[in-house]
């Protein structure tokens, strides 16, 4: 996995009080997800009814065949929602709503095994139907590494040979673990794997979608989703949040001088001093390209801005960077940011625009500093600067039109 692919702290955000979050919120176009899974596992489920069915005709007779196939499918009933469960949980990251349906169905599939059997004068153990849910299905609920699975597969089946020795000797016990519980492992715990795979690989790719490349911190993409929320739940609880624009100075003669390369690795540098400036949950730091980085702090209000503004521009400006060349640079960078409490309308776009416009006037005034402006409307103090300047809150003069500061400023709108 990319080390690089940490979008820090509060990604996935988390906050107490905050609706269930999903991530299908912060996955790009949201979509269904496994869907190769759940097509596996319904081709493993048929693969074990087929196979049990065939070998229980081999060591016994048609009727018991069709009993543990009938039983088996009742366990398929009973297997399949703990999977759609364990699946759904995985997608969202929420444990399952319907564990109490999931629990009831395990109870009355397990009845009706029981019936199936007792219809077939068979001696009924529990355990091996217990083990078939728990390979399909406990994996997925409880998002069990491959190693617990492995152990605690392991117990149930030592447990399952053991009570089977007690009742039925050492013959039916090795029967029972060869045909049952051994059919049970050797398709369960492979499926089981595989889905295990599947979701690693469909995080990593969830993640790389919502990360910048080059730095690893968030995109644009993942920014504006968990500023959605953060802007909602703000709104709702009354709380504060910046909106911060960060911009290197001179970046270019950095790039100029020393090559691209060693650009790049400037980049990188200043994104990792910058992660610890945004370390609760819901805060969020994104490089929305070029040299341009912006923070999303969620409950931090315009004094409080305008202090961790003034920390970040001075930790940033008096931290050399030394280069993987040798060569070690003190890059200075500018901060223009908003704070307030937002209303119903307030949306990133436009405390972006507002933050822009705070990081413009830092660039004219030769830059490597902090100024923080309200949000218009919002509650509080206005402006804290590098030197705690206060002022009024930015209101747009006759006839200025909203437009991006800089003519080369590519971010787009
Ligand atoms: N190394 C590197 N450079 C990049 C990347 N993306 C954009 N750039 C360069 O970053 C520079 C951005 O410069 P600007 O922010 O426009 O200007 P600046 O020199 O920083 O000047 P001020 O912002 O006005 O202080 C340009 O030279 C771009 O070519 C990148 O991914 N890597």
């Amino acid at each position: 996995m990319n080390e690089r692919l940490n979008l820090g702290n509060g990604f996935p955000p988390s906050a107490k009080g905050l609706p269930a979050f999903s991530e299908d919120v912060i996955r790009p176009g949201g979509g269904k997800a496994l869907p190769t899974s759940t097509a596996f596992l319904f081709a493993c489920v048929g693969l074990l009814l087929l196979l049990g069915g065939i070998t229980e005709l081999w060591v016994s007779n048609a009727k018991v065949a069709l009993s543990l196939t009938l039983s088996s499918a009742v366990g398929l009933v009973m297997v399949i929602p703990g999977c759609a469960a364990g699946m759904a949980a995985n997608r969202t990251g929420n444990p399952p709503d319907d564990i109490v349906t999931l629990i009831a169905l395990l109870v009355v599939g397990c009845g009706l095994l029981a019936m199936a059997d007792q219809w077939a004068q068979r001696s009924y153990n529990p355990l091996s139907y217990l083990l078939t849910a728990f390979v399909f299905g406990a994996f997925t609920l409880t998002r069990l590494r491959p190693a617990h699975l492995f152990a605690v597969a392991a117990l149930l089946l030592g447990a399952d040979v053991f009570l089977a020795y007690i009742r039925h000797g050492a013959g039916q016990a090795i029967q029972q673990t060869l045909l049952s519980d051994g059919l049970c492992a050797l398709i369960g715990v492979p499926a089981n794997l595989r889905l295990w795979r599947l979701d690693q690989q469909q995080r990593l790719s969830t993640l790389e979608a919502l990360a910048d490349p080059l730095t690893g911190l968030a995109n644009r993409r993942a920014l504006e989703r968990i500023a959605e929320i953060g802007l909602r739940y703000a709104q709702r609880e009354r709380r504060a949040v910046t909106v911060a624009v960060l911009d290197l100075d001179k970046f270019k003669s950095v790039n100029d001088l020393h090559g691209h390369d060693v650009g790049d690795s400037v980049l990188q540098l200043v994104a990792d001093g910058l992660r610890q400036f945004a370390q609760r949950p819901l805060d969020c730091i994104a490089r929305l390209g070029g040299d341009e980085f912006v923070i999303f702090w969620f409950d931090l209000d315009i004094e409080q801005a305008g202090r961790l503004g003034r920390e970040l521009v001075t930790s940033v400006g008096t931290r050399p960077l030394r280069l993987p060349v040798g060569t070690a640079i003190q890059p200075k960078i500018s901060l223009g940011a908003c704070s307030g409490v937002p209303h119903g309308a307030t949306r990133l776009d436009e405390l972006l625009r507002l933050a822009d416009r705070a990081l413009y006037q830092v660039k004219h005034e030769s830059g490597n500093r902090a100024l923080v402006r309200s949000i218009p409307g919002s509650i509080g103090r206005v402006v804290i600067g590098h030197n705690f300047r206060i002022s009024r809150p930015y209101e747009p003069r006759q006839g200025e039109v909203a437009k991006a500061p800089r003519s080369d400023d590519a971010r787009p709108r």
